[in-house]
């Protein structure tokens, strides 16, 4: 075989034909939420957490609303055991929330980790021991009696020590690690042998988790282990049927979300993903899951932010912006189409309608980002993008064919820049191009009403102080007028927009204008403290662009003579 060979690998094994029913099934309610991050998210770091780290995330955990929280293996080191007895001799642990510690089917270990809990009221003590086939061959060199043998042995050890401290709520939990590739018979025998030991009841359920200790299989197989073992394990009322996925294939949400139509009940995992390999299934995704299908997660994650700094920053691993619903950059858009439609769908958007905003799933608001980080504006971007950032950032509402003269503009600087343009910079752009105060500018006008509007206006050009006075249906048309029988420059209005504008803004009103002066079409803005004076400095804006206009080709034609 060469080094890259397929051949090299084999499918794992499908369980048996049966009557599978999980693909029918919808999700309607969050199952127990496990949080795994200080036990299998501490045992995958370079630098495992320190007991202060792990105080740290402890307290984000449980303000999250987990209730369930997996704290260590205080068998195998000494922070994870210290960091046991700190939460109980300093009373810790929130009425509603129980802790789980894990350990194999090894008496010393056992004995041990029985050891860090004295004092507790309630607590998990999650035993395990490998099944696969290649860990019962390779690891162990056992048959599959001498594997019961372990987990009985342990499941005998566990039950030994519980029955010492009979104050305690203890409740018992058995995980067949590698679950996934193991033969399912095999797997149903196990538990059955554990259970035989357990004798668990209705009232006091023991806890079977199946692993995913390493994806190999798609997410829909994992889903039929997890239901044909449901169908066949005897005593169902008495097990709670929990789930634990890793991510070497990228499924680890996917097949904890298939699990839960196949019976799971219970998901383990970490908030955003840490653990070992390509880690956990991410808690914060799974249950943004559910939130945006209208579940409650029954977690609070309306403060992502606090959960990605205290998770980077106790495990030391950065989080890819764009990670599933929490990532910095995965609410914002650069493409032009989308930034279109995300615009008109934000605009039609109701409070009390049931979302509905193209390219984004979820209102960004629900999870404190706002739509600043939205709509972002680079080379890939179109009108919408730039109209957006304008109206959002200055009210500043541009008319269609003012969006479609600015676009290519914006476009080209961009591209000049090779990066994003903020709204300051299209501001800057806008009026860069399209406003002009020289050499014709506004000093004074006055208007008075008749059947007509009467203007006297006081206009400076080129240093010559100009006072005109005009007739027509508004300030405007007076002003073209009065311009017309000045200079007898033929000049039209070919649209036209005003507004007033709101927020941090210096001016109180735009205006927009369109002219065509002399055969030639001129696109102008100008603003100031009323939509009078604005309309009329963006009229002089579009005259002195198109005298502007008119230099260059002359210059560019006495060049050609
Ligand atoms: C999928 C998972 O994540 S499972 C959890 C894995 N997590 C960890 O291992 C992190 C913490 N572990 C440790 O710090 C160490 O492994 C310790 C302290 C617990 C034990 O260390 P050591 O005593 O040196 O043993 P080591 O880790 O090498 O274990 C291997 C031995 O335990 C046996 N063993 C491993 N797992 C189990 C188990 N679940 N039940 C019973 N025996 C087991 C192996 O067969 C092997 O036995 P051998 O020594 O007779 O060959
Ligand atoms: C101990 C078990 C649950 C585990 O971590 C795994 O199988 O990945």
């Amino acid at each position: 075989m060469t080094s890259f060979d397929h051949r090299k690998y084999r499918p794992v094994a499908r369980v048996p034909a049966f009557d599978r029913q999980w693909p029918d099934r919808d999700l309607e309610s969050a199952p127990t939420w496990v949080s795994e991050d200080l036990r299998d998210g501490n045992q995958a770091l370079l630098e495992p957490m320190s007991v202060e780290q792990k105080k740290r995330l402890w307290k984000q955990i449980v303000r999250v609303g987990i209730e369930e929280v997996v704290v260590g293996f205080p068998s195998a080191s000494q922070p994870d055991y210290d960091f046991v007895r700190w939460l109980i001799e300093e009373d810790q642990i929130p009425e509603g929330v129980t802790i789980s510690v894990l350990v194999p089917c090894r008496e010393h270990l056992i004995e041990k980790t029985f050891e860090s809990l004295v004092g507790i009221s309630r607590a998990i003590i999650h035993l395990y021991n490998s099944t696969s086939t290649t860990q019962r061959e390779r690891v162990f060199e056992m048959d599959r009696q001498g594997i019961i043998d372990i987990a009985v042995n342990g499941a005998r050890r566990v039950r030994e020590h519980a029955s010492r401290y009979p104050q305690v709520d203890w409740r018992f939990q058995y995980s067949p690690e590698s679950f996934s590739t193991t033969e399912i018979d095999f797997s149903l025998a196990i538990c059955e042998a554990v259970m035989d030991v357990w004798q668990p009841t209705p009232d006091s359920r023991c806890i079977l988790n199946l692993p995913n200790t390493v994806e190999m299989a798609g997410p829909h197989h994992h889903a039929d282990q997890i239901e044909y073992f449901c169908q066949n394990i005897s005593r169902r009322d008495s097990v709670i049927i929990s789930v634990h996925t890793h991510n070497d294939r990228g499924g680890a949400v996917a097949a904890a979300e298939l699990a839960l139509l196949a019976g799971a009940e219970r998901v383990e995992g970490t908030l955003l993903g840490n653990g070992e390999r390509t880690g956990n299934m991410d808690i914060v995704t799974l249950a943004m899951n559910l939130y945006s299908q209208g579940i409650d997660p029954g977690l609070d994650l309306s403060r992502p932010d606090e959960i990605i700094q205290v998770v980077t920053e106790c495990t030391g691993i950065p989080m890819h912006p764009r990670h599933p619903w929490v990532g910095e950059m995965v609410y914002t858009a650069f493409s032009g189409s989308h930034q279109d439609a995300i615009r008109k769908s934000l605009r039609k958007q109701g409070d009390d309608e049931p979302w509905q905003v193209a390219y984004l799933p979820i209102d960004p608001r629900d999870i404190g980002r706002d739509y600043q980080a939205v709509i972002r504006v680079n080379s890939q971007s179109g009108k919408g993008g730039m109209t957006f950032l304008l109206e959002r950032d200055y009210g500043i509402s541009l008319p269609r064919w003012m969006m479609l003269a600015l676009a290519p503009l914006v476009q080209q600087e961009s591209e000049r820049l090779s990066g994003e343009l903020s709204s300051e910079s299209i501001r800057r752009l806008l009026f860069a191009t399209f406003m002009r105060e020289a050499p014709l500018s506004l000093v004074d006008y006055r208007l008075s009403r008749a059947s007509e509007e009467g203007l006297t206006i006081t206009l400076q050009n080129d240093g010559e102080r100009l006072e005109l006075e005009g007739k027509g249906n508004g300030a405007m048309s007076a002003f073209m007028n009065a311009w017309q029988q000045h200079t007898g420059q033929q000049v039209g209005i070919l649209d036209y927009n005003e507004h007033s504008l709101g927020g941090d803004s210096d001016a109180d009103a735009i205006a927009f204008v369109q002219l065509n002066v002399d055969g030639q079409r001129v696109s102008a803005v100008a603003e100031d403290s009323d939509t009078v004076s604005a309309s009329l400095k963006a009229v002089i804006s579009g005259l002195n662009l198109a005298r502007e206009m008119a230099g260059a080709s002359d210059s560019l034609s006495a060049m050609a003579e």
